[in-house]
């Protein structure tokens, strides 16, 4: 995965608003050690909606067109096929950016009304990412060290299968990305929500 500078570029754009980047509260008060920010809709645990309810109301950026474009590519690459990779409509992207200390908990992307793939692009430090199963948290999982251009694909069978991010390797950013510090997660993906839903 190329562009890797570019995507750095626009992430900061990004999560300069209209939506700022937010720690997201989970509804039993927990509070998550990476900051998010959306584009087309906005997630919230354990919603989309167009607008950041939960942080400052806003209506969330549109999703680009030229990131679906990359969405479809990644689609053909990880796939090898062109038909799934054009039926690829992805119309929300979640950006994370990881310091070196959070973490992501074992959990489902299941939001998404849609069983269309989930696209995973990484960026900046090192993490150890856990793929899991589609039962549950536990074991059996395998942990994959992603770092910074890796395309991580979530379809088919693996499409619903838990996972997370235990580890971030402090000292490994990309400063040639533009990332002196930290990992920025991109997932693009179908929300399956009609244009008009709230
Ligand atoms: O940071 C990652 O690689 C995974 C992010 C993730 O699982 C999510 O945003 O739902
Ligand atoms: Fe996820």
């Amino acid at each position: 995965m190329e562009q890797r500078a570019e995507l750095v570029v626009a992430c900061r754009q990004w999560a300069q608003g209209p939506v700022p980047l937010r720690h997201t509260v989970l509804p039993g008060g927990g509070v998550m050690s990476v900051r998010t920010v959306c584009l087309g809709w906005h997630w919230q645990p354990y919603r989309y909606a167009r607008t950041a309810d939960d942080v400052n109301g806003a209506r969330v950026a549109a999703f680009p067109d030229w990131l679906g474009d990359l969405g479809r590519a990644a689609v053909a690459e990880a796939y090898g096929d062109e038909d799934a990779a054009q039926a690829f409509a992805p119309d929300t992207a979640l950006i994370n950016f990881y310091d070196d200390t959070a973490r992501m908990g074992m959990h489902q992307d299941k939001e998404e009304r849609s069983s269309a793939p989930v696209v995973s692009l990484s960026i900046g430090a090192r993490c150890v990412f856990r793929f899991g199963n589609t039962e549950g948290r536990g074991q059996p999982y395998t942990d994959v060290e992603l770092a910074s251009g890796d395309l991580f694909v979530f379809g088919g069978p693996s499409r619903f299968a838990f996972h997370g991010v235990p580890k971030v390797y402090t000292g490994t950013a990309d400063p040639a990305a533009g990332l002196r510090v930290g990992r920025l997660n991109l997932t693009l993906r179908e929300t399956g929500m009609a244009s008009g839903d709230a």
